[in-house]
C-alpha cells in the first residue's frame, strides 16, 4: 500500500500548491489539448488488434475474432473518453451559491482507469471532499470529475491530484481531500501477480493540508460504516 501526500508545506495557500504540481496534463499552464480520434483512426485501431491477435498466434479471421478489432477498437474509445469531455461542459453550471462552509464528502464513487504502463485496468473507489468557499458544486459533478479523468491512460498518483485540482478549479474552496483505493490488474493478473493488493493514494490542498484536524475528520469520514447501509 502507497499513500501519495503532496509536500507543500512551504506554499501559504491552497492555489500556490496546484501551481507548484509540475504533473498536470498541461502544456505551458494549459490544459494539454488532445485530438479526438477520427475514423481513420478507428480503422488503424482495428489494425492494430488485428495484428495482436496475430501476435498470440490467433487466427484473426476465424469466426469468432472477426468482429473483435472492431469491439476492442471502440471499447477502448469508450474506456479512454474522459480525453474528450471538458471541466467546464462536465459541470454545466451547477455551481450554486449556498453559503454552506462545512466539509461536503462523497465517498465510495467507483472507477474503472487503465494504467498507462500496461494499458490494463485499475479499479476501486474514489472519496471525494471539499470545504467551501460560499460555493457548492452538485454532488454528480464530483462523481463526473472522476469519470473523466479515470477514462483515460493513467497512473493512479497523477488521476487522484487531477481530481483535486479540478474541484479546486471550479470552486476555489477552502480546501480539497481526495482519496482513491484501487487495485491494480498489471500486479494481479500478470507481472508480480499479487491479487488482494491495493493501492491508496491521496491529494490534499489548502486546509486539508495545513489543518491536521480536518483532515482527521475527513480519513475517519471514509472510514466510518454508514448505518443505512
Ligand atoms: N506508481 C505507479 N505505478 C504503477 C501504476 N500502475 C502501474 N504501475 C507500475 O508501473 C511499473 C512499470 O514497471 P516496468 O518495470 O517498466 O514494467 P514491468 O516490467 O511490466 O514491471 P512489473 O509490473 O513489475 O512486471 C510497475 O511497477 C507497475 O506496478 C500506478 O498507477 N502508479
Ligand atoms: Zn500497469
Amino acid at each position: 500500500m502507497t499513500i501519495t501526500s503532496p509536500n507543500g508545506s512551504d506554499l501559504p495557500d491552497a492555489k500556490k500548491s496546484l501551481e507548484a504540481r509540475p504533473d498536470r496534463n498541461t502544456q505551458n499552464g494549459q490544459e494539454a489539448k488532445i485530438t479526438p480520434p477520427t475514423d481513420e483512426h478507428l480503422e488503424a485501431m482495428k489494425d492494430s488488434v488485428r495484428t495482436m491477435l496475430l501476435g498470440v498466434g490467433e487466427d484473426p479471421e476465424r469466426e469468432g475474432l472477426l468482429k473483435t478489432p472492431k469491439r476492442v477498437a471502440e471499447a477502448m474509445r469508450f474506456l479512454t473518453s474522459g480525453y474528450n469531455q471538458s471541466l467546464d461542459d462536465l459541470v454545466n453550471g451547477a455551481i450554486f451559491d449556498e453559503g454552506h462552509n462545512e466539509m461536503v464528502l462523497v465517498r465510495d464513487i467507483n472507477f474503472f482507469s487503465l494504467c498507462e504502463h500496461h494499458m490494463l485496468p485499475f479499479m476501486g473507489k474514489a472519496h471525494v471532499a471539499y470545504i467551501p468557499n460560499q460555493k457548492v458544486v452538485g454532488l454528480s459533478k464530483l462523481a463526473r470529475i472522476v469519470e473523466m479523468y479515470s477514462r483515460r491512460l493513467q497512473v493512479q498518483e497523477r488521476l487522484t491530484r487531477q481530481v483535486a485540482e479540478a474541484v479546486q478549479e471550479i470552486l476555489e474552496p477552502r480546501g480539497v481531500a481526495v482519496v482513491m483505493e484501487a487495485t491494480h490488474m498489471c500486479m494481479v493478473m500478470r507481472g508480480v501477480q499479487k491479487p488482494g493488493s491495493w493501492t491508496v493514494t491521496s491529494a490534499m490542498v489548502g486546509v486539508f493540508q495545513e489543518d491536521q484536524k480536518t483532515r482527521e475528520e475527513y480519513l475517519n469520514l471514509i472510514r466510518h460504516q454508514p448505518s443505512f447501509w
